[in-house]
């Protein structure tokens, strides 16, 4: 006997009995093994020098440890006020970002993110300041998270993203999906590098 014709199953039927053949979001990009492992090495050790701090939203305090560089965002005040400048150590990784990224990419920010095992980051989506997010991923691999909502279910996408390995997420990946990661297996650390979008406020 033959299966149910899946004809007959709406969009979102289909979506739902098959979670991971959703298409990838527009405007997600995946670059394995953007820096290699000496490198990568290297800056896991620039970053867990930083005096990080557990990421603060309001009244809260998340598990992962940060410091943000340029600008960083006020969740009391709700805006964005100026951080410590850029260090150098990041230069020559900032120039490979901005070349990848093409012309006219500027990063104005960055974030240095320190996770535990167990630790993750819930859904969001980044500030509406910024523009286009690169992610650079160091020393374990994460689940990185998507979904957006579809009548009244979600539709999904999970990027396995190894160490060494660099996202953009821009146009609806970055402003209509949200993203999450679970809690990582063992110790990773991200490097996340911001543009600005062109705002007035
Ligand atoms: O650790 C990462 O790769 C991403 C973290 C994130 O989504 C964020 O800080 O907004
Ligand atoms: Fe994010």
């Amino acid at each position: 006997m033959r299966n149910p014709p899946f004809e007959d199953a709406g969009l979102t039927e289909q979506l739902a009995l098959f979670p991971q053949a959703t298409a990838v979001p527009d405007g997600l990009q995946y670059v394995p093994e953007f820096i290699s492992p000496a490198l990568e090495h290297e800056l896991i050790g620039h970053v867990s020098a930083l005096p990080l701090q557990p990421f603060q939203f309001g009244a809260f305090e998340g598990k992962r440890r940060v410091a943000s560089f340029g600008f960083r965002y006020d969740y009391t005040l709700q805006r964005l006020q100026p951080a410590e400048p850029i260090p150098l150590w990041l230069g020559p990784l900032i120039e490979k970002v901005e070349a990848h990224g093409g012309p006219s990419t500027r990063i104005a920010q960055v974030l240095c993110t320190e996770y535990d095992a167990g630790v993750g980051i819930g859904w969001h989506r980044d500030k509406p300041h910024f523009d286009r997010i690169f992610g650079l991923s160091l020393g374990s691999p994460c689940k990185f998270r998507f979904r957006r909502a579809v009548g009244e279910k979600w539709q999904r996408y999970t990027l396995e993203a190894a160490p060494r390995s660099l996202y953009m997420i821009s146009g609806e990946s970055r402003r209509v999906w949200e993203h999450s990661i679970p809690a990582v297996e063992a110790p990773r650390h991200s490097i996340t590098f911001r543009t600005m979008a062109d705002r007035k406020t």
